[in-house]
């Protein structure tokens, strides 16, 4: 039986981000300097030799069963196919749940399975790789992981060619289909783009060169990959590892295509601290539940603290690299495709907002580490008092490793211990563990990346689709003052504060009763921090559809939570200009309150509630209920 879902009107879920400025207005011009480097779907031109080549990049984040197949069977009654969510551009339809139940019962090797199994048979045949004649440098690829300092393959890899006597060569590929399929906002891109001009720049100092390539279409890029590696005469390849099912099955195919060709691709654990895989429970499984796998998590760090140790600094090239590698060292950081081109005033606006680099990502934890992690546990909760240490958008582009935040936050505190010593410094790691817990629920339950919640039982909830209510939570106006200051702050920042994700998350899902994929789907497409894991992690918890959630019948009162952590009304006032006026605890609901806010809200435009709070309730609370009780397709 499919599920059943209203699709009363189309919503068009996928449609490319719109950044308003602090106004509200979204931007009526492009700039002229923005012209696209490269576009999705069409052949692209080599930067270094000219070559027009049909370089493929890799998949999207979870179709590449059916790669290159043509895409069967369009279904025109799915909603979930209507409003976007799943694009078949890229994508198979969404995936069954007898599929989902056999990834749980083992009977599908995840990805990172089927990397590991690769890994293990191609084992004899990499050891004998170049052993003595390691070509002419050594490869290491930049992907999410755009930073020199503590950077697990990198290190290796500079390692080796040390010890060879050789040097290395940093390859950044830019894949606009990935970025497309992927979802990536155009601030991340623009994030990515900046930081890997600087990465450049800091690589120069040690006379290695950056190599950039636009690649399309994406599936390509293992063989774009090889091809460098053979043309250069290079014969070890190194980058950090990605979790995400498509990632992994990209990097298994040049583990086997490299064995096949005498070049040794080499994956590194990098982006969590703990690696995924690491940590079971008694009965040897993957922990669902957060707690007991936190206690896991510090206790494996206490008995491997090598794991939370600085990765050596990459060598300088030997004398004479530079020269032999000349035009390398010239490549041009391509603009953002067309999609996610973004205006000159955004633009100015993002930098200020996030500078790019590792540079300002240890800039700016540096300053969280002396003057902010104390008092984390008691501030953290308060959006207006901007505690938090604003890095994720740093651990997302990998220009800051979420060890080496770890690393930093331990080393301020009064004990080695992990999980003691000041409050604020225990709490504050307790967050970052929660990045790695996501990823190691990626690793293991591939599916969540398909689209399917981590209950896939849920997916009988009857959700509503309702254009109107989408646009009026995705343009701040629901009449719910704390859920539309959230909003327009991302709209305006590509930023939100945890807690008002958590508030605007359950309000989509619970108060409008929208399937939460289209929230996931837009807070991808707008954050600059955007990251697969935990924000489907977020999403699970605040639609209580994922792993270890909210309890179902858990629908936060967004008038409670507003009063609770925004009391004196300061973040509403700086985002909700129309009830900037009401200066009383009314601005938490002007309209209930009535007298002087009422007014003010009424004069100033400010629109009335979209949905009852009780009503809502109520109806979540039933459809909740029938969706659990339900058969499952
Ligand atoms: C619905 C929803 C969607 C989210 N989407 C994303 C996302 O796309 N990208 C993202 O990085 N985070 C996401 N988060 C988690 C969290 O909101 C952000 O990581 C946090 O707000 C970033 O701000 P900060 O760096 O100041 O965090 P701090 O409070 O200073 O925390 C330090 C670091 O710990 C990690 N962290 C903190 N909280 C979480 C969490 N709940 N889950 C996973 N990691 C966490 C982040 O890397 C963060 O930088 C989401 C949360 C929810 C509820």
């Amino acid at each position: 039986m499919r599920p059943k879902r209203k699709a009363s009107s189309r919503i068009p879920a996928n449609a490319a981000a719109v950044y308003t400025d602090r106004a509200g207005h979204a931007p009526n011009k492009r700039s002229k300097l923005s012209k696209p480097a490269a576009k999705a779907f069409t052949k692209t031109t080599d930067t270094k030799s000219g070559n027009e080549d049909d370089a493929i990049v890799t998949q999207g984040r979870g179709g590449v069963e059916h790669q290159n197949e043509e895409v069967p069977n369009f279904d025109h009654s799915r909603p979930e196919e209507k409003v976007g969510i799943v694009d078949r551009r890229f994508y198979p339809a969404e995936m069954s749940n007898e599929r989902c139940a056999l990834y749980n019962a083992n009977e599908i090797p995840r990805p990172m399975e089927i990397l590991d199994a690769t890994l293990a048979s191609t084992k004899g045949a990499r050891e004998k790789i170049g052993k003595g004649e390691a070509g002419e440098a050594v490869i290491h690829w930049f992907k999410r992981d755009l930073r020199i300092r503590d950077n697990t393959a990198l290190s290796k890899a500079s390692a080796l060619a040390k010890e060879e006597g050789i040097g290395v060569i940093g390859v950044w590929v830019m894949s606009p289909q990935d970025w497309e399929a992927h979802l990536v906002s155009p601030a991340k891109c623009d994030f990515e783009l900046r930081s890997v001009a600087l990465l450049q720049k800091e690589l120069a100092e040690l006379d290695i060169p950056l190599y950039i390539e636009t690649a399309t279409p994406r599936k390509d890029v293992p063989t774009r990959l090889l091809a460098l590696a053979k043309e250069w005469e290079v014969k070890h390849i190194f980058c950090n590892l990605e979790y995400e099912p498509d990632e992994l099955r990209r990097e298994e195919r040049l583990v086997r295509l490299g064995a096949e060709q005498g070049i040794n691709f080499e994956t590194c654990h990098d982006d969590c601290v703990v690696p995924p895989g690491s940590l079971k429970t008694g009965a040897g499984r993957q922990f669902a539940v957060y707690s007991p796998w936190y206690r896991a998590w510090v206790a494996h760090l206490h008995t491997h603290p090598h794991l939370l140790d600085e990765r050596p600094m990459p060598q300088k090239n030997p004398s004479g690299f530079r020269a032999k590698f000349k035009p390398f060292f010239d490549c041009e950081v391509p603009l953002a495709p067309d999609s996610k081109v973004l205006i000159d005033e955004q633009r100015d606006r993002f930098s200020r907002l996030w500078p790019a680099g590792e540079t300002a990502a240890l800039d700016r934890i540096s300053r969280f580490m002396t003057e902010k992690i104390g008092r984390y546990t008691d501030t953290r909760n308060f959006p207006a008092k901007k505690s938090t240490a604003s890095v994720s958008v740093h651990h997302a582009a990998g220009t800051l490793a979420a060890r080496t935040s770890v690393r930093m936050a331990r080393d301020v505190n009064s004990t080695k211990k992990l999980d003691g010593g000041i409050e604020g410094v225990k709490g504050w790691i307790g967050e970052v563990a929660w990045r790695d817990f996501y990823r190691h629920v990626l690793v293991n339950w591939p599916y969540v990346c398909m689209n399917k919640p981590f209950k896939f039982e849920y997916t009988n909830i009857e959700w509503e689709y309702d254009n109107e209510h989408f646009r009026a939570w995705t343009e701040g106006r629901t009449g719910y003052p704390i859920v539309d200051a959230a909003m327009r702050c991302l709209n305006s920042t590509a930023y939100m504060h945890n807690r008002l994700r958590m508030i605007t998350a359950s309000f989509l899902a619970k108060h409008l009763l929208l399937d939460w994929r289209l929230g996931e789907q837009y807070f991808i497409t707008h954050l600059i921090d955007g990251d697969f894991a935990s924000n489907n992690g977020g999403w699970g918890f605040s639609s209580s559809t994922g792993v270890d959630p909210q309890p179902y019948f858990r629908v936060f009162n967004p008038w409670l939570q507003s009063e609770k952590f925004d009391a004196d009304g300061e973040f509403i006032r700086e985002w909700v200009p129309e009830l900037s006026g009401i200066e009383s605890p009314a601005i938490h609901n002007p309209y209930e309150k009535g007298g002087e806010a009422e007014k003010i809200a009424k004069k100033e435009g400010y629109p009335r509630v979209i949905v009852e709070h009780k009503f809502a309730r109520d109806r979540c609370l039933k459809r909740y209920k029938a969706g659990l009780g339900r058969e499952t397709a």
